[in-house]
């Protein structure tokens, strides 16, 4: 990883009409960093990738991308990055193939690279299928090697598996992780805590145009020091040991129980797991810490909806 950053942004501004999109974004994305701006809808994160991208001119502050500004629209810039345009921007009655080539052709880029590319992002078999016929996945596939036909360094997404059924997503996936493999810095937008828990190195979490918090989706939910939820089935403790477990316990574990599970929630899970290893009732276990989600809730005191 180089020392230059890809991306830097200092205190950006965009305001439409009475509404604040951006509201004094800083952030500073690493060289062949996976990077993601998430949030709930309306979060500013599409302005906010927008105006470095070098496609909208923020109200105040100032962007760098790969040392450049990226407004006014900067052609040092645009063999240099990669835009994943939406689905819907594909031109009427082009095949695949031909959707492809026009966008290598504006780059200059030759043939062989078009077939290289579908074959990459495995469209390789649907070449000659119309753009507008594609499935939902293979739509983005489309408009993902659209945005990387000219090899670009840096590549935006925007929300590049919303709509796919979860199988087109984990797909979607693992072409998202080669793309960063290869060496390219990836930035993308999406309000799925899963996918950028998954994917991301860094995540900056966005809500009403501002960033609360940035950093690596793990150790932003470790820094929460949120409690550890051990489950077993309902009834997996006799009632007599529960009530002395709950004696016993009080003031360090949280017990809940209802038809189908019995719950503890607890900062020091040693004592629980030796409970129930003690009486057996280790079948069925599942523990789980805190998620992205606990990190929103933290920070914004209401629960994340996607
Ligand atoms: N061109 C525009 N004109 C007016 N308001 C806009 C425009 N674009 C976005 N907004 C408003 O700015 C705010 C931020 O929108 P933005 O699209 O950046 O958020 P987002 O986090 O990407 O959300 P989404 O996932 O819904 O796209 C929203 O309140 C939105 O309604």
């Amino acid at each position: 990883m180089s020392a230059t950053p890809a991306i830097t942004a200092d205190g950006l501004q965009k305001r439409y009409g009475a509404v604040q999109a951006v509201d004094g974004v800083s952030l500073e994305i690493r060289t062949g960093e996976f990077f993601g701006l998430l949030g709930p809808n309306g979060a500013g994160k599409t302005t906010t990738l927008e105006i470095l991208e070098g496609l909208r001119k923020p109200d105040a502050g100032r962007a760098r991308v790969l040392g450049e500004p990226p407004w006014p629209r900067n052609p040092r810039l645009l063999p240099r990055i990669g835009v994943q345009l939406q689905a819907s921007a594909f031109f009427d009655r082009l095949t695949a193939r031909e959707q492809l080539a026009a966008f290598a052709q504006l780059y200059g880029v030759g043939p062989r690279r078009v077939e290289e590319m579908l074959a990459r992002v495995g469209l390789g078999e649907f070449g000659g299928t119309l753009a507008e016929r594609l499935s939902g996945g293979q739509a983005q596939r489309l408009s993902i090697a659209c945005a990387l036909v000219h090899e670009p360094e840096l590549v935006f997404l925007d929300e590049p598996t919303t709509g796919l059924d979860p199988q087109a997503r984990r797909n979607l996936w693992d072409l998202l992780r080669e793309i960063n493999a290869d060496g390219r810095t990836v930035v993308l937008t999406t309000h799925y805590l899963d996918e950028a828990e998954i994917l991301c190195d860094r995540v900056a979490v966005m809500d009403h145009g501002r960033i609360l918090r940035t950093g690596a989706p793990a150790a932003l939910v470790r820094a929460l020091d949120a409690p550890t939820r051990i489950t077993v089935p309902a009834g997996a403790l006799a009632p007599g040991v529960l009530a002395e477990a709950r004696a016993e316990l009080d003031g360090r574990v949280e017990i809940t129980e209802d038809e189908v599970s019995l719950v503890f929630s607890t900062r020091d899970p040693a004592p629980v797991l030796a409970l129930l290893t003690e009486h057996g009732a280790l079948h069925g276990l599942e523990a789980r810490g805190g998620t992205l989600e606990d990190v929103f809730l933290d920070l914004t005191g209401r629960e994340y909806r996607e």
